[in-house]
């Protein structure tokens, strides 16, 4: 969802979360839902926006999914108000968090569940979608004093195995980590990773050649491999945000659980994704030139490509079929 061109206005990041139940048969159930995350003003864009009252944070969230973008101009008389001229625009979502929430809070209200039922066989998505600085990243990685969902999810996936696993069975939790900068696959947990190719298995269907699966047995054994891969991530200066990601980073984790000495036929899988999608952008935000400037066109296609994904699941569980144009670009394949 676009944002305000007011330089003080906080920005809005939307974290989609894909619940996709997998039953006993070919009828699968899936569910969407959308969150949306309202960011602080940052200290640089509020003294980038002085002192003038027109500058105020005009998005307010109410009742914990509703947020209202106030009209930027205060000064419109009563007159306007009353016609209904005011620019104010009011949107709905399934939850909405304001500038006050943490990762955490964003966590409990909207991915938990989600997290728990990947240790019981459900598969699950969460995207983070946003223009560039909305804090995307920053709620997907987070930082050690307020972990990002992907810590979260983790720690939630071995406090269930620690509760709810019981000692005749066998737990194994591997996760892997890449990214998609301009096409091209690299792999985030491996230094100076090549190109990776993207193969069709006939069993596994759409898989990324030579990725790194690696095998945790601890959240805080992932937390030292995802900051090692974010760093490897290609990032860069735009005039929207100082360290910009260029790339989607896609972190898979998945959990395997079977009963001890049985066949693995009985054996429960399911997988979590969490991606932290790189920033649409406005070339005139960004003030990109060249390289920076292809980057952020890649960027704003493969999104493209996305959503348009999205719009289509949204009509299959709707009406029950729609093509879903998954082989756009490598993001949604
Ligand atoms: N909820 C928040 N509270 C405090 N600071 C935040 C919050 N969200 C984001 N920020 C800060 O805003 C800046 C931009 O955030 P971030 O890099 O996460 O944006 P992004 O959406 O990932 O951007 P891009 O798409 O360009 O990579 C960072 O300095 C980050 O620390």
């Amino acid at each position: 969802m676009g944002t305000p061109q007011t330089p003080a206005a906080p920005k809005m990041g939307t974290l989609m979360n894909l619940n996709r139940v997998l039953v006993p048969s070919n009828k699968a159930q899936a569910s969407l839902s959308v969150a949306v995350r309202v960011r602080p003003t940052l200290k640089s864009e509020q003294q980038a926006a002085g002192s003038s009252s027109s500058k105020r944070d005009i998005i307010r969230v109410m009742d914990g999914k509703i947020v209202v973008v106030l009209d930027p101009d205060e000064a419109k008389d009563y007159l306007d108000q009353v016609q209904n001229r005011t620019k104010e625009k009011r949107y709905t979502f399934d939850v909405a968090y304001d500038t006050q929430a943490r990762n955490s809070d964003v966590y409990m209200g909207s991915i938990q569940e989600l997290a728990a039922g990947v240790t019981k066989g459900l598969n699950g998505t969460v995207f983070a979608y946003g223009s560039t600085g909305s804090g995307k990243t920053h709620t997907m990685v987070g930082t050690p004093a307020d972990p990002g969902l992907m810590v979260l999810s983790l720690g939630q996936i071995f406090r269930e195995k620690a509760g709810n696993v019981d000692a005749g069975e066998e737990f194994t939790v591997t996760c892997s980590y890449l990214e998609v900068y301009n096409e091209v696959i690299y792999d985030l947990l491996v230094r100076s990773s090549g190109p990776l190719e993207l193969r069709e298995d006939p069993d596994a269907g759409v898989c990324v050649a030579g990725l790194k699966h690696i095998t945790v047995t601890s959240a805080a054994e992932i937390m030292g491999l995802l900051e090692e891969g974010n760093r490897r991530r290609k990032t860069d200066s735009t005039d929207a945000n100082a360290a910009s990601s260029r790339s989607h980073a896609v972190l898979e984790i998945v959990v395997r659980r079977w009963p001890r000495n049985q066949y693995r036929a009985n054996m429960l899988i399911g997988k979590l994704t969490l991606v932290d999608l790189a920033g649409s952008e406005r070339a005139a935000e960004t003030n990109n030139a060249g390289q920076k400037l292809r980057d952020g066109a890649n960027i704003n296609k493969s999104l493209l490509a996305l959503a348009n994904c999205i719009n289509a699941l949204g009509k299959q569980q709707k009406t029950g079929v729609a093509y879903v144009p998954y082989r756009n670009s490598k993001l949604t394949r």
